[in-house]
């Protein structure tokens, strides 16, 4: 009888996958509005007139909101107005941003007197650029605002559960965005007339569904607090304070992750945006064939995500993980700078695309479900904010190193040795990571469900 009073709604599994598959469907569509553009860069430069360096600038705008402190805001705001205000508060700021930049790519706005004005100033940036990326500096603010909620409600409803399988999924599913939207943009744009609106407009309509999937999840969310009200549950009654962020700060646990998160992330984001690039000069093949090449890489991402996630969840092995993770990458990224340059066959640079696809799942699958084991759950949503402000910082600055490294060398074997370079500050800190581990005890080797 006591027992079952006490049965909340996580308690359930159909009940806490369906909070799952909501949240994770709007992040889907968040992934899918990131990259809506990538694979319509000449379409965006016939069209609206964005050459490569108006584009990078675009690209660039999704993470300066964050990097110039909306990240830690988040972070406060999650922590103290909670999980529901805050999702609620982010898809609508993606969808708000998803709106503007679909004004500013759109016939209408060319035409109107605001984008003359936008014309008339830093004249490189074409008005219709300036008003996308005010639009995605929006969307960037929301897309890592709810990122930050979906890790906190996952850790909330999954705790003590399969809590490192669900975020894998949750990652997984994202990964499957960034596929899919690779596969349909150009379709769409071709269906009508070759245009960069239609694309955009699909994907902001996808956006206000994930809207609508938060506000349902928030229902649930609500329902499980009044019960883990009535429960007397062990959840934290303690009011978030600002000054807690010093707490954060003062972990030195908390520094390793985050500094392993913004090196390991560094080498693999950026190195995305540049792959295609690399295989077509390195193989000396079009860039349809290095594209096909390289989907594989979020794909095998996606796959294997889930399943070392119920590894972790089962088995522990969390900081070895992230060590053979770190290991994987930095053997891939030196294959990339040596190896593939000398056999450049494309067997083999599928064969060391997949192995690094399984380090993109080693260390995603370990990282994020250890930072509810090192952060108390009262400011967990700062110490997410805090680790992906840290992470945005590398993934604004990596690109532009980069670029200018690849500028400067005229050649892809400085910024492989950088990303590599990466992987071993990563390695390193993961060493300490494991040894810290086992000095303090954090549980990072212990599966999340005792069986
Ligand atoms: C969960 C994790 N997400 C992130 O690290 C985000 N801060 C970066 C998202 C990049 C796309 N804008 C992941 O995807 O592994």
């Amino acid at each position: 009888m006591t027992e079952a009073i006490q049965r909340k709604l996580n308690d359930s599994a159909a009940a806490r996958w369906t909070a799952l598959v909501l949240i994770a469907l709007a992040m889907f569509f968040a992934y899918m509005f990131v990259d809506v553009m990538s694979p319509l860069q000449s379409l965006i430069e016939s069209e609206r007139g964005w050459d490569s360096g108006v584009f990078g600038t675009y690209a660039a705008s999704e993470y300066i909101l964050n990097v110039c402190g909306f990240l830690i805001l988040a972070g406060i705001i999650l922590d103290k107005c909670g999980i529901r205000f805050t999702g609620i508060l982010s898809t609508s700021l993606m969808v708000i941003g998803a709106s503007i930049k679909y004004i500013g790519v759109s016939d209408w706005f060319q035409a109107t007197a605001m984008c003359s004005w936008l014309d008339s100033w830093w004249t490189t940036l074409p008005g219709s650029a300036k008003m996308a990326s005010f639009g995605f500096m929006v969307f960037g603010c929301g897309c890592e605002m709810a990122g930050i909620t979906v890790s906190k409600a996952i850790a909330k409803w999954f705790k003590g559960k399969e809590m490192a399988l669900a975020m894998g999924l949750e990652m997984a599913i994202a990964r499957l965005g960034v596929f899919a939207v690779f596969s349909v943009s150009p379709k769409i744009a071709t269906q009508f007339d070759n245009s960069v609106v239609a694309p955009i407009a699909f994907c902001t309509v996808l956006l206000i569904i994930g809207l609508i999937n938060f506000i349902v999840f928030s229902v649930m969310d609500a329902k499980l607090d009044k019960q883990l009200g009535e429960a007397n549950s062990d959840e934290p009654t303690e009011e978030f304070k600002v000054s807690d962020l010093g707490r954060i700060f003062s972990s030195k646990m908390f520094w390793i992750v985050a500094l392993l998160c913004v090196l390991y992330y560094s080498a693999i984001f950026p190195f995305q945006r540049y792959a295609t690039n690399y295989l077509e000069v390195t193989l000396h093949i079009e860039k349809e064939a290095a594209a096909d090449l390289f989907r594989w890489f979020p794909i095998l991402a996606m796959i294997l995500t889930p399943v070392l996630g119920s590894f972790l969840d089962h088995k522990g092995k969390g900081a070895t993980m992230l060590m053979l993770g770190s290991l994987i990458m930095i053997a891939c990224h030196l294959s990339f700078a040596f190896l593939l340059p000398i056999y450049p066959n494309e067997w083999f640079a599928l064969l060391i695309i997949v192995i690094l696809g399984v380090s993109f799942s080693l260390v995603p699958a370990a990282l994020w479900p250890s930072v509810p084991k090192i952060i108390d759950p009262v400011i967990l949503g700062s110490a997410y904010s805090l680790i992906f402000w840290i992470q945005n910082i590398g993934l604004c600055f990596v690109p532009l190193i980069i670029g200018m490294t690849l500028k400067a060398t005229g050649g892809y074997l400085v910024p492989m040795l950088i990303f590599a370079s990466l992987g071993v500050l990563a390695l390193i800190l993961s060493f300490a990571l494991k040894a810290f581990d086992k000095k303090k005890g954090f549980g990072l080797e212990e599966p999340n469900i005792k069986e």
